[in-house]
């Protein structure tokens, strides 16, 4: 190594000898130049001659390209746990420039055969390219056969002498001579090259400007030739190779994912996420054994639709939805725009007492104490127990208010289940008047939502009247058909439930039918239950068909006493 020389800007220093580095310990990195200063290539520490100028402060960066750098000298960089052998096999060079140490990529022109252009990394990290960079070829190009299997290509030099040596200086590694900001332009310029590889792997930073410049560069590869490589936990590939995680370099090359634009999924790529798929196990079962058997329980990233005819029962069925929730240790949010949220909470503590607290006229001070400590002890269990969000709305039911709060509630609280009562008064305050646009709209907005945060979504909506006939106040069937709206919130539901009760019947007004009009899921429709509310204790129960049966049979003959024959009523 002895007589080369490195240039210094005014005068030419001479490489005189190569000594220990007293600063990281390399035992012969430290070299002495004949001005008497030191630098070590190992750990780049400057030592100025005795008496001799500093290192000249700023970089060179707005300095003219000029000639190239001759001269120089291989030797590892031991703090970027790359070998000499390394650096000779991609040319790679310790060098001076005006003074400062240099490290040297150079570049070749596409055929290999010149160095058209130099680029010089800094101490502080400054670069500065020497010679001409429009006529090179990618950094490393000139090292590989114009064809193969494979080619990964980085953003920066050091990151493809490390690939390169981690895969014994073996296989095809080149980097972009120019950062990510430069990545597109350098690899359309090489594309005809890197198209000479079956498969042409990324390798780019894990950062902002590395997967801007992906998403840029993919493209311009033919669908399927393209492949990512992704690095959790680490910048870049040295970064995890100074870590002592080469293998997660090797591993982020092997297992790189063909790129497809977003939103494209290869079926062959989700094997993984079948695996983990909990979203079945983490199903929660309704409290009726009847709709479960139809609909399987509530599922996450599911939106469900409960719908009926005024006063049928809704809002007192998706109550003992989530009462049964709640008290089997769910964490879930409720929006219910048609009471206050003391008449929410009332009916939860009513469900735990298992008596309607809230019709109960009696003034808090007025109640016995052990009253007073029963509701306590039911608050605690379940409004109280810090898995329970409400809504206060103030009347403010404007949709990407309550979009905002679903939000919140979902990523914010970490409620799985939401339930929104009702849709119905979401859209009802629009001033344009279109009802069935502006259903359309919450419903694609909410089916998004869904999706995006992977809670499953309680939703009540209204039914138009039937055509002709009794009303749903009197039990009529209910029917996709009827939901308000054009056609999507059937359309954007899993599920639609129908409840079905005859107000005005005298037998059977406390039995509510439950009606699947859509699964998705499974596919299975039809009644799944039928519920008898207790007005005692405010539960709903669901009935075994022979007691359904014998009111049905109750009503039947009691309305022909009267005289009156009624329709087909089924309940
Ligand atoms: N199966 C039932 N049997 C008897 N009464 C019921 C039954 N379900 C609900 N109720 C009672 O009927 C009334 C109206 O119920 P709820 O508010 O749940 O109806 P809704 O369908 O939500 O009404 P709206 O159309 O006004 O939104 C409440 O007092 C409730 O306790």
């Amino acid at each position: 190594m002895s007589g080369e020389t490195v240039g210094r800007s005014e005068e030419e220093s001479e490489f005189l000898e190569h000594l220990p580095c007293d600063k990281c310990g390399s035992s012969d990195a430290n070299a002495l130049f004949s001005d008497g200063h030191l630098y070590c290539y190992s750990c780049e520490a400057y030592t100025p001659a005795e008496g001799g100028p500093p290192p000249e402060a700023g970089g060179n960066r707005q300095r003219k390209a000029g000639g190239l750098i001759s001269g120089g000298e291989f030797s590892a960089l031991t703090k970027r746990g790359i070998a000499e052998m390394t650096c000779r096999k991609w040319g790679y060079k310790l060098s001076s420039y005006n003074g400062k140490r240099v490290q040297v990529a150079e570049l070749y022109n596409p055929e290999g055969s010149e160095v058209v252009a130099q680029k010089l990394r800094f101490a502080n990290k400054d670069f500065l390219a020497l010679g001409d960079l429009k006529k090179a070829g990618l950094f490393g190009q000139h090292l590989w056969r114009d064809k193969g299997k494979m080619v990964v290509v980085t953003e920066g030099e050091i990151d493809a002498l490390t690939i390169s040596q981690l895969q014994d200086l073996k296989w095809p590694v080149v980097s972009i001579p120019s950062g990510a900001s430069g990545a597109k332009k350098a690899l359309a310029k090489s594309l005809e090259w890197l198209l000479g590889f079956e498969t042409i792997v990324l390798f780019f930073d894990n950062d902002e400007p590395g997967r801007s410049a992906v998403e840029e560069c993919a493209p311009l590869f033919p669908p399927g030739r393209c492949k990512i490589a992704r690095m959790d936990g680490f910048k870049d590939a040295n970064e995890a190779h100074q870590a002592g995680q080469s293998g997660e370099v090797i591993n982020a090359i092997w297992g790189a994912k063909v790129y497809r634009p977003d939103g494209i999924v290869g079926g062959a790529e989700i094997w993984e996420d079948l695996t983990n798929d909990d979203e079945l196990a983490e199903a929660s079962p309704y409290p009726w054994p009847g709709l479960n058997e139809l609909l399987h329980g509530l599922r996450m990233s599911e939106l469900v639709t409960l719908t009926a005819g005024s006063g049928v029962g809704k809002t007192e069925v998706v109550r003992a939805i989530a009462h049964y929730l709640l008290t089997g240790g769910e964490t879930l949010g409720m929006l219910m725009l048609e009471e206050s949220i003391k008449r929410t909470a009332k009916g939860l503590m009513g469900l735990e007492l298992n008596r309607p607290i809230h019709l109960d006229m009696t003034a808090w001070a007025d109640l016995p104490e052990e009253e007073k400590e029963a509701r306590r002890a039911a608050y605690d269990t379940t409004v109280g127990s810090g898995r329970l969000f409400l809504y206060d709305h103030f009347g403010s039911t404007e949709v990407e208010n309550l979009l905002n709060r679903v939000r919140y509630l979902a990523k914010g609280c970490g409620c799985r289940y939401i339930i929104l009562d009702h849709l119905s008064i979401v859209v009802s305050g629009l001033d344009d008047g279109d009802e069935r646009k502006a259903i359309d709209v919450a419903m694609t907005k909410l089916r998004t939502l869904v999706q995006e945060t992977g809670i499953c979504l309680i939703l009540i909506s209204h039914l138009k009247r039937p055509p002709m006939g009794k009303g749903h106040e009197e039990g009529a069937m209910t029917s996709l058909s009827q939901l308000r709206g054009s056609h999507s919130i059937a359309q954007l539901s899993d599920a639609v439930v129908g409840l079905e009760r005859n107000q005005q019947d005298e037998v059977t007004k406390n039995i509510t039918t439950v009606r699947v009009l859509k699964n998705r899921f499974s596919g299975e429709t039809g009644i799944a239950a039928h519920l008898l509310y207790e007005k005692e204790t405010g539960k709903l129960t669901e009935c075994s068909p022979e007691f359904v049966k014998s009111m049905a049979d109750e009503a039947e003959a009691k309305s022909k006493r009267s005289g009156f024959p009624e329709e087909d009523d089924e309940f």
